[in-house]
């Protein structure tokens, strides 16, 4: 699902944040990337993401060149993909319903399939009890757990996570982490950037490892 071959990514500022990486990802896979500070984990979700493009190399996402996308594709591209932040940024204003509905109300369904959606992406998180409550009201993990509700309510076919248990205590980390494992089972690939190499040892999924832009071990975690 997906391929990077020689993937180099230099800011037009002269530095570089990936050099000539190479690795692909089957369907269903469940992976980590982790790296020091400024190893380059960001530059490849965004890259990932369409948000940056490659400056050398090739990168396939289920097929589609992203360093040729054009800006009009951007949009197919993303109905594909899931994205958790470390600071969920969800809507305070709104209740966990409508935070979680937000991306199926964007692509335009039908009132009762957003209905039918939302609450399937609350279960699967099981937070379908607090639909109608604020996300004020829960705890910092059931917030989490909102943002990952949020990020899989379009069924994408990758969810990628950036630092998604950075703030959590190590209980509840390790507990967004089986949410990750219960998304990923029913057939979704996950790919998270993290520094917490502790957590990571525990879940022995592959790892990916980069320094300075460089790729220097893929492997189970040990
Ligand atoms: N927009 C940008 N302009 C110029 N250089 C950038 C930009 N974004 C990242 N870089 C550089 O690319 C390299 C990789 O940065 P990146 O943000 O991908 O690292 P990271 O592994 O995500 O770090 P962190 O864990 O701190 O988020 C760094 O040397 C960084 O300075």
């Amino acid at each position: 699902m997906i391929r990077f071959e020689q993937v180099g990514k230099r800011y037009p500022n002269g530095h570089v944040g990936l050099h000539e990486l190479s690795f692909h990802v089957r369907h269903g896979e469940f992976l980590f990337v982790t790296g020091h500070s400024g190893a380059g984990k960001s530059t490849l979700l965004r890259l990932l993401l369409a948000m940056e493009r490659p400056t050398s190399g090739q990168l396939l996402l289920a097929g589609q060149d992203l360093a040729g996308i054009s800006t009009a594709q951007i949009p197919f591209l993303r109905r594909q993909i899931g994205v958790v932040f470390q600071n969920h940024q969800l809507l305070f204003d709104r209740s966990v319903f409508d935070n979680v509905a937000l991306p199926l109300k964007i692509l335009g369904l039908r009132k009762d399939e957003i209905a039918r959606r939302t609450l399937l992406a609350l279960e699967r998180v099981s937070l379908q009890d607090k639909a109608e409550q604020f996300p004020s009201d829960l705890s910092t993990g059931q917030q989490q757990r909102v943002g990952i509700a949020r990020a899989v309510v379009h069924q994408p076919a990758l969810l990628l996570a950036d630092e998604p248990t950075g703030n959590l205590d190590p209980r509840l980390a390790a507990e967004i982490m089986k949410v990750f494992e219960d998304i990923n089972r029913l057939g979704t690939t996950v790919l998270i950037a993290s520094h917490d190499l502790a957590l990571i040892a525990r879940m022995r999924h592959r790892l990916l490892t980069l320094q300075r832009g460089r790729l220097i071990a893929d492997g189970e975690a040990a």
